[in-house]
């Protein structure tokens, strides 16, 4: 499958990363930190507006309790939905945990070779998660191939371009890094977001790994791959 592309934007959880990692490994690592977390950062005006999205989103009173607020951030938890407050958190926790050297990050085998061959064709590489800003950046640092950092020139989250559903943030995205919509290529596993990103003019490959949760899913029409070989793009003049 050969593409021609200024910009290869990547979906974490499913596309680069397994998602048995992410909803194990990582949720684990916070589901028991959340609570101290947010109390030792009760200052941090991020943590104070989380805290209140929790309240409105989770359908909590204004003035609900700690404990209740803890308990909807568990739920969202327990049934991956990704909620902008609950990344907030979870980024800034994960990022104490991977600075602390507690987190190491995973990317499927194919991946990171392929991550290097087209950065050195002189493709721009960047990252589209739902998981923060906060954490998209250590991720890519402590990965078992080493620090992949110098390969992303950019990273998005819900906060900085809106949510992975909606046609509007692929064309923030688009607009932020200087390229036409049908200069960029974006690889998920979620054919939600290949829509949106398709409706913005966007190339769009969907990413169906055996075992991942979306391998059943219905991808339409859009181009399907099981493995970042079968991806050949190509820098465009
Ligand atoms: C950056 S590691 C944490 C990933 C995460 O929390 C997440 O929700 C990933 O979702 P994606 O949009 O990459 O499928
Ligand atoms: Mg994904």
């Amino acid at each position: 499958m050969t593409h021609t592309a200024r910009v290869v934007v990547l979906d974490i959880e499913g596309t680069t990363s397994a998602a048995g990692f992410v909803q194990g490994d990582l949720y684990d690592y916070a589901r028991p930190r959340l609570r101290s977390w947010i109390a030792d950062h009760a200052d941090d005006p991020a943590i104070v507006s989380a805290v209140a999205d929790t309240r409105a989103e989770g359908g909590l009173a204004d003035d609900a309790d700690l404990d209740a607020v803890v308990a909807v951030l568990h739920g969202w938890m327990d049934t991956d939905v990704k909620a902008t407050p609950l990344k907030t958190i979870q980024g800034q926790l994960w990022a104490a945990g991977f600075a602390a050297g507690e987190l190491r990050s995973h990317f499927f085998a194919d991946v990171v070779p392929r991550l290097r061959e087209w950065h050195e064709r002189g493709l721009r590489l960047v990252s589209f998660s739902s998981g923060s800003i906060a954490s998209q950046v250590p991720w890519y640092r402590h990965a078992d191939a080493g620090d992949l950092t110098p390969l992303i020139e950019d990273y998005f989250d819900t906060v900085k371009a809106g949510s992975k559903r909606e046609v509007s943030s692929y064309e923030k995205i688009a607009s932020a890094l200087g390229v036409a919509g049908d200069d960029t290529l974006f690889l998920t596993d979620l054919p939600a977001e290949l829509d949106a990103a398709a409706a913005a003019g966007w190339q769009v490959i969907g990413v169906r790994r055996e075992g991942e949760p979306n391998y059943a899913a219905d991808f339409g029409d859009h181009p399907v791959v099981s493995s970042f070989d079968e991806v050949d793009v190509r820098a465009r003049a």
